[in-house]
C-alpha cells in the first residue's frame, strides 16, 4: 500500500500520527477539519476538499475544505452546494475508484468545483469515501498547483477518510442511554447501511456491487434461491439511489396469466379485450421516473419477453389495443431464482433479453454458505419479534444456535425468519432452546455434525475461513481482527484442518 509513496517509512509514521489525532478528536466538526488538514499535509497539497452525499444519495455537497492552511466547513460558511453535475466527481463516484490526474488540462478536465486563484491547479486526486461496510458516502479530493503524481496516496487516504467518517458519525449520535445490566449490547454494526443484515464476505461483496449501481440507471438482474432477499435488495437499490423520491413498483411475473400480465405492465385502451371498459395505465407508467421490480422474470411468457425487450431498448410503451406509443423513464430491476442462462439454452428465455437484463447481475448467496450471518439474522429476528410482541428480549442458548448453524435452510432467510418468530412465540421464559425451533433431525444437513462440540467446531471453522478470506489469506490481519494471537489462529486452523487451498 505504501511502497509507491516517497519515503514510505516516514509516510507511515505520519499517517499513523494522523489516525491517532483523529481518534482523539471529540467534536464532529473537528473530525472533518482534521481529516482535510491531514489529507493535504500527507500528500503535500495546498487543497483538500470533502464532498458528501445526502441520505437520498442524490445530492453531493461540499462538506468542507482545507486551502492554504485554513479550514472552512459547510456548517461555518456558505460553501456552494450540489455538485451532482460535476463530471470528474461523478466519475469517481460512479466508478467507485480513485481518479488521479498528474497534469490537469482545463479544456479536457472541467474543474469548476476547485477554488479559483492566481495560479491554476495542475494535479488532482479524487477518491471515493466509503463507510467501513464499503458503501460510498462521498469524495475526498486533493489538488496541487504544481504537477504531481498523487495516485500512490489513494489507498491510505481512503482508509483515513473511512476512519474519520466513522468517528464523525459516532460523534454526531446522541449518547446512548445507560443500558440495564445484563441486556444485550446493540448490534447495529452487523446491519449494512442498506438495512440488510449480514457482514459475511459474500454479503460485503454484494454491498460493494449495490454501491456501484446506485447512481446509474442500468438494469439490474438479481439472482438467487428463494428467500435470499432479492426483493429487499431491489428496494435498497431504489431507496438509496437517485430515484428514491419516485415510485417503486413490484410485479411478480409468475402471478398472472399472460394476457393479464401484459395489460398490467403496459396498460390497455378501452375495448382492447372483453372487460376493458376504459383506458388503463400500466405499471411502466406508474413507475415512470422510478423503479419497476419484476420478480420471477424467468416465468415471463416468451411473447411478453419480446415486448419487454422493446420497452427496454426504445424506452417506449404501447398499451394493449393502442396503435401509438409513449415514452417512459423506468429503471428495471429483475429477479429470478432460475438459472436464466440455462433457460436461454432450453429456448425458454430470449437470449437478447437476457443480455439486456444482465448488464449488471448481482447474485445473492444462499444462507447455508454464510453461517455467521445465520446467527446474526437469528438474533435480529428474535429481537424484532420480541419488540413486536412487547415482551422482554429473549436470550439464545448455545445449543439452539448450534442447531441453527447446522441446518441447511432451503428456504433461506425467509425460512429462518419464520422459524425464529415461531420459536419466540413458543418460548415461555426468556431463553430460546432447541425444542422451540423444532428442527426435525431429517431437516438437518446430511453432512451436519452430530454432537454439540462438533457443531460448534463447524461454526468456528466457517468463521475462521470467512475472516481469512476477507483478509485475502493474511493470517496476521485475520488474527488481529479475531482478537487472537497469530499462533493461536494457526493452531486452530491446524486443528480444524483448514487447508490453504480453501481460503
Ligand atoms: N439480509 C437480510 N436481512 C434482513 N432480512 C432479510 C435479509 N434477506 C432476506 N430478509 C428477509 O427475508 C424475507 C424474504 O426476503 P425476500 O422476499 O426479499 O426474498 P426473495 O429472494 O425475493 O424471495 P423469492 O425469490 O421467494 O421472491 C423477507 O422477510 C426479508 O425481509
Amino acid at each position: 500500500m505504501l511502497a509507491q509513496v516517497p519515503q514510505p517509512l516516514r509516510y507511515a509514521e505520519a499517517l499513523l500520527a494522523r489516525f491517532i489525532e483523529l481518534a482523539a478528536v471529540e467534536q464532529a466538526d473537528e473530525v472533518l477539519s482534521t481529516l482535510l488538514q491531514s489529507a493535504a499535509a500527507l500528500c503535500a497539497c495546498p487543497l483538500a476538499q470533502l464532498y458528501l452525499l445526502d441520505d437520498s444519495h442524490t445530492q453531493l455537497t461540499l462538506a468542507g475544505q482545507w486551502l492554504d492552511g485554513r479550514a472552512t466547513l459547510h456548517s461555518a460558511a456558505r460553501l456552494p452546494s450540489d455538485y451532482a453535475g460535476d463530471q470528474l466527481l461523478q466519475y469517481c463516484l460512479c466508478q467507485n475508484q480513485p481518479l488521479s490526474l498528474g497534469e490537469l488540462v482545463p479544456s479536457l478536465h472541467p474543474v469548476d468545483f476547485l477554488p479559483t486563484g492566481a495560479r491554476p491547479w495542475r494535479s488532482l486526486l479524487c477518491l471515493p469515501v466509503r463507510t467501513a461496510q464499503g458503501q460510498i458516502r462521498g469524495v475526498l479530493l486533493c489538488a496541487d498547483r504544481g504537477p504531481q503524481v498523487l495516485d500512490s496516496f489513494a489507498v491510505s487516504l481512503g482508509q483515513l477518510a473511512t476512519f474519520a467518517l466513522a468517528r464523525w458519525h459516532n460523534l454526531q449520535q446522541p449518547c446512548p442511554a445507560a443500558r440495564p445490566p445484563g441486556s444485550a449490547a446493540p448490534r447495529a454494526e452487523m446491519a449494512s447501511d442498506y438495512g440488510l443484515i449480514g457482514d459475511s464476505t459474500a454479503m460485503q461483496a454484494m454491498y460493494r456491487l449495490i454501491g456501484k449501481v446506485l447512481h446509474n440507471p442500468t438494469s439490474v438482474l438479481l439472482s438467487g434461491e428463494t428467500g435470499t432477499g432479492k426483493e429487499l435488495v431491489a428496494r435498497a437499490i431504489h431507496r438509496h439511489g437517485s430515484r428514491s423520491n419516485r415510485a417503486f413498483i413490484v410485479q411478480n411475473c409468475a402471478a398472472l396469466p399472460e394476457s393479464l400480465l401484459e395489460s398490467e405492465l403496459f396498460g390497455c385502451r378501452k375495448g382492447a379485450f372483453t372487460g376493458a371498459e376504459r383506458d388503463r395505465k400500466g405499471l411502466f407508467d406508474a413507475a415512470d421516473g422510478g423503479t419497476l421490480f419484476l420478480d420471477e422474470i424467468g416465468d415471463m411468457p416468451l411473447s411478453l419477453q419480446a415486448k419487454l425487450l422493446r420497452v427496454l431498448q426504445e424506452g417506449e410503451v404501447r398499451p394493449l389495443g393502442s396503435s401509438t406509443t409513449h415514452r417512459v423513464d423506468v429503471r428495471l430491476i429483475a429477479a429470478t431464482h432460475h438459472d436464466l442462462r440455462a433457460l436461454v439454452e432450453q429456448g425458454r428465455f430470449r437470449e437478447d433479453l437476457f443480455y439486456r437484463l444482465a448488464v449488471f447481475p448481482i447474485e445473492l448467496p444462499p444462507l447455508r454458505t454464510r453461517e455467521q450471518d445465520i446467527l446474526n439474522l437469528a438474533r435480529h429476528f428474535a429481537e424484532q419479534a420480541c419488540a413486536q410482541l412487547q415482551r422482554s428480549p429473549c436470550r439464545w442458548s448455545d445449543a439452539a444456535l448450534a442447531q441453527l448453524a447446522g441446518y441447511r435452510f432451503p428456504g433461506n432467510v425467509r425460512e429462518l425468519k419464520g422459524l425464529v418468530e415461531r420459536a419466540v412465540l413458543l418460548c415461555d421464559g426468556n431463553r430460546l432452546l432447541p425444542e422451540h425451533l423444532s428442527l426435525q433431525p431429517r431437516q438437518t444437513a446430511d453432512d451436519a455434525p452430530q454432537n454439540l462440540r462438533a457443531r460448534l467446531e463447524h461454526v468456528e471453522r466457517n468463521l475462521l475461513l470467512d475472516c481469512l478470506r476477507s483478509n485475502r489469506g493474511n493470517q496476521s490481519r485475520a488474527a488481529r481482527e479475531l482478537g487472537l494471537p497469530r499462533r493461536t489462529l494457526l493452531y486452530r486452523m491446524n486443528r480444524l484442518r483448514i487447508a490453504p487451498g480453501e481460503i
